[in-house]
């Protein structure tokens, strides 16, 4: 290819031209020249190409544009063309139609001028319709200036109105709004009411329910109680029927011995007569052996005699000889055949007797297969009765713990009973002037549980679980402990505890007169009828051990009552006795002694032991006043071997210290110190008692040693039951009031549910603790 002879540049302006006139100053690349630095030679011919190409490319596609558009031209050009036809065909028409519209105009013109005049005269017309109407509208405007003024006033009152009918409005709202709620109000209050009477209606059929099951109760406890009585009646009838029985059959074994003895004998004598008739057959032998020999000697002489007879010439001495000779032996023969004689008549009494000794021994051996007889006969019924004794003695147990705890609520108003104790009035009460100010309601409901204190005038009434008059003996108080000491034995946690003013006969009730039978205090009834009742129980295969540890809480110190002091040992008074609770809910105190004990006359003994090692000492109030507060513990262990059954009781039986009011014990020195520490201890029993009651999270059981040692008697499962002793005296009025007072809160308790400690043999856990 030949290029320009510039050497291949192209002149800016040939440019311009293949470019369709447009300047190309904008399109030069990096690294082009300016024309004004070039001459005129501006671009290479590598751009020019590309250029040209781009140009072809652009060309190509105009003359496909421009084609297209002289299609749509030709159209279009086709389309006018058709058109001018159309317009040529019709043009005559359109000729005659403008004629007409000529026409037409000229008539319309006409018409115009007509409506010119007329309007002319309408002008007028109506000129002087707008004179009036001008006037009218003076007016109108006077009027409306006037009607505006009413307007405004109108509005103002309007808005006045709009003001009063928004408040109005607004209240009407809020009226709106309370009535709302008021309707809301008033049909949540129907709905209230209809449940308030669904729940009425339920009310009353629980109501009617619970009558019935109150009375189904009822029948049933009268239904228990007639079983109960039938079972006591038959346990006492199988208890009278067992023991004549035992005494039948002790009886039995009696004649059955003597039988057997006498058996013996007649066997012996039978032998010895035997051997007397074998001795007597020899003898009888040996003389008839002797008869025998001496009758053949007699014959064998009376044949020489009568040889000799014959012999004459033999000398008649000798012949005198032997005459008196055979006289001998004939004297002789005949004693022995009435020797012989005698014999046989002795040995025929002698086999008659053996004869009559079989006999009776006959007679004494079938005796004795009869006698055998009856005596498994009876060991059956006794067994059988044994095992009536054992359903009695468990339905009782059965019935006791469940139905009459149940009855007597023991179990439904909480562990903690209260009985009250009213001491009779002593000499030194000094009150024969003063007015009673103890009494006891006479009416039915309140008889033996009520209890009234008059304080200047008012009269101050208590009701308890019971209540014992200053007349009632210490058997009446005991009878109605019994079942309670008797729960100890079915496994139960049981807790006895007097409380009240110094000398209000805490100690009395408790412990009694030592040596009095009749004066005998609960602590020592109690261990006569566990150990009554474990010897009754040992029948039915329990076996009980008991363990007994005693222990004063003196100003705050533990004191081992039990302990074997050394003389001049203080052994007991240093030691740190700390009382610890396990896992389990057991407590017991470290190097407490613990004596094992077996019958109620070792614990006697062991109670004077201590009563000699307790802290008394003399206040105003009492002679011999206990300035401790004293636990007796005992606990029960029973194993049923044959049931594979084990109980776990304990009996606390605890006499508390006095309290007492600083101002009237008299109190200083020691004796101070002493009533401080027991009115303490006493007030964080009740402290513990309320917190108790009152469901809190914290009871205080650490704030004194007896509340933090009976901790799992009085928050626990266990039976308690708190006797409340009172003194009469009217000088001790005020106390009484006190003590009953706090008896009363403790009536109102509910604390925990007793439970019974049961499980089988060999779970048996032998540590000694107090609950
Ligand atoms: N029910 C009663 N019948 C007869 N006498 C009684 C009775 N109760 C108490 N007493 C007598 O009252 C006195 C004081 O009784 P007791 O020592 O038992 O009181 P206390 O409450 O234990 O006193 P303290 O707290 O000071 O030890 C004693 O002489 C006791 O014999």
């Amino acid at each position: 290819m030949v290029g320009p002879a510039n050497g291949g540049r192209i002149p800016r302006q040939v440019l311009s031209v293949v470019n369709g006139g447009q300047e190309l100053g904008n399109r030069a690349g990096p690294g082009s020249v300016s024309g004004s630095d070039c001459g005129g030679f501006e671009f290479s011919r590598e751009d020019v190409e590309s250029l040209l190409n781009e140009r072809i490319k652009t060309k190509a596609k105009d003359k496909f544009n421009f084609k297209e558009k002289c299609e749509v031209m030709t159209d279009y050009i086709r389309r006018l063309r058709n058109c001018i036809r159309w317009f040529q065909a019709r043009e005559g028409d359109l000729l005659l139609q403008l004629e007409k519209h000529g026409k037409l105009l000229e008539s319309a013109e006409k018409k115009c001028n007509d409506l010119e005049m007329l309007m002319s005269e309408k002008e007028e017309e109506l000129n002087s319709i707008i004179m009036e109407l001008r006037k009218n509208c003076i007016a109108l405007q006077e009027k409306f200036a006037k009607e505006e003024s009413d307007k405004l006033a109108a509005m103002e009152s309007l808005a006045e109105e709009k003001d009063a009918r928004m408040s109005a409005e607004r209240s009407q709202k809020s009226i709106l709004e309370e009535l709302e709620r008021a309707q809301r109000e008033s049909s949540s209050a129907n709905q209230k009411i209809l449940s308030l009477n669904d729940m009425y209606k339920r009310l009353q059929e629980y109501n009617t329910s619970l009558q019935q099951y109150n009375s189904k109760l009822q029948s049933e406890l009268n239904q228990t109680n007639e079983i109960l009585k039938n079972a006591e009646k038959e346990k006492v009838a199988v208890l009278e029927n067992l023991s004549s029985l035992r005494g039948h059959c002790t009886s039995l074994q009696d004649q059955l011995a003597a039988t057997k003895a006498s058996s013996n004998e007649t066997t012996k004598l039978k032998e010895a007569l035997a051997s007397e008739v074998g001795c007597l057959r020899l003898d009888l032998q040996k003389v008839r052996d002797d008869r025998d020999r001496l009758l053949s000697q007699v014959q064998d002489l009376s044949a020489e005699v009568l040889k000799y007879k014959e012999w004459t010439g033999k000398s008649v001495a000798e012949l005198g000889n032997l005459t008196t000779k055979s006289n001998v032996l004939e004297a002789t023969c005949s004693s022995q055949s009435n020797q012989i004689k005698t014999l046989q008549e002795k040995l025929a009494a002698a086999e008659y007797k053996l004869e009559m000794s079989d006999v009776s021994a006959f007679e004494i051996r079938s005796g004795y297969e009869e006698q055998k007889r009856v005596n498994s006969d009876l060991q059956l019924r006794l067994a059988e009765a044994e095992l009536k004794l054992i359903e009695g003695e468990s339905l009782r147990k059965k019935l006791h713990n469940t139905i009459l705890d149940f009855v007597l609520p023991q179990e439904l108003k909480g562990n903690i009973r209260v009985f009250c104790r009213v001491r009779p009035l002593l000499f030194d009460d000094a009150a024969e002037n003063e007015p009673k100010t103890v009494s006891f309601p006479t009416t039915t409901e309140n008889i033996g549980r009520g209890v009234e204190v008059f304080q200047h005038g008012q009269k101050h009434s208590f009701m308890f679980d019971k209540v014992f008059v200053p007349e009632s003996s210490q058997v009446e108080v005991f009878v109605e402990v019994s079942q309670l000491v008797q729960s100890a034995m079915d496994g139960y946690k049981v807790c006895i505890f007097a409380y009240g003013q110094t000398g209000s006969g805490k100690t009395h009730t408790m412990m009694g007169t030592p040596g009095s039978f009749d004066d005998k205090g609960l602590i020592p009834r109690s261990l006569e009828q566990i150990f009554e009742s474990r010897q009754t129980l040992q029948n039915q295969g329990w076996k009980y051990e008991m363990q007994v540890s005693m222990l004063e809480i003196y100003n705050e110190t533990i004191r081992d009552l039990l302990t074997i002091n050394r003389p001049g040992s203080t052994e007991s008074g240093t030691k740190q006795y700390a009382i610890k609770h396990d896992a389990n809910g057991n407590t017991y105190v470290s190097d407490l002694t613990v004596v094992d004990v077996r019958s109620s006359r070792e614990v006697s003994f062991l109670l004077n032991r201590a009563a000699q090692s307790r802290s008394v000492g003399k206040t105003q109030m009492n002679e011999q006043s206990s300035r401790s507060h004293f636990v007796f513990t005992l606990r029960i262990t029973g194993v049923n071997e044959s049931t594979e059954q084990q109980v776990q009781g304990v009996l606390n039986l605890i006499d508390l210290a006095g309290s007492e009011r600083l101002s009237r014990s008299g109190s200083t020195g020691d004796r101070l110190k002493e009533t401080q520490a027991i009115n303490k201890s006493l007030s964080s029993l009740s402290d513990v008692i309320f917190a108790l009651a009152k469901k809190e999270d914290h009871v205080p059981f650490r704030n004194s040693k007896l509340t933090y040692l009976l901790q799992p008697c009085l928050g626990g499962d266990s039976k308690t039951l708190m006797i409340v002793n009172v003194s009469p005296a009217p000088s001790s009025v005020n106390e009484s009031l006190c003590s009953l007072r706090f008896a009363a809160r403790v009536n109102a308790c509910e604390i925990g549910t007793p439970r019974r400690q049961t499980s089988s043999v060999k779970q048996l856990d032998a540590r000694f603790s107090y609950g």
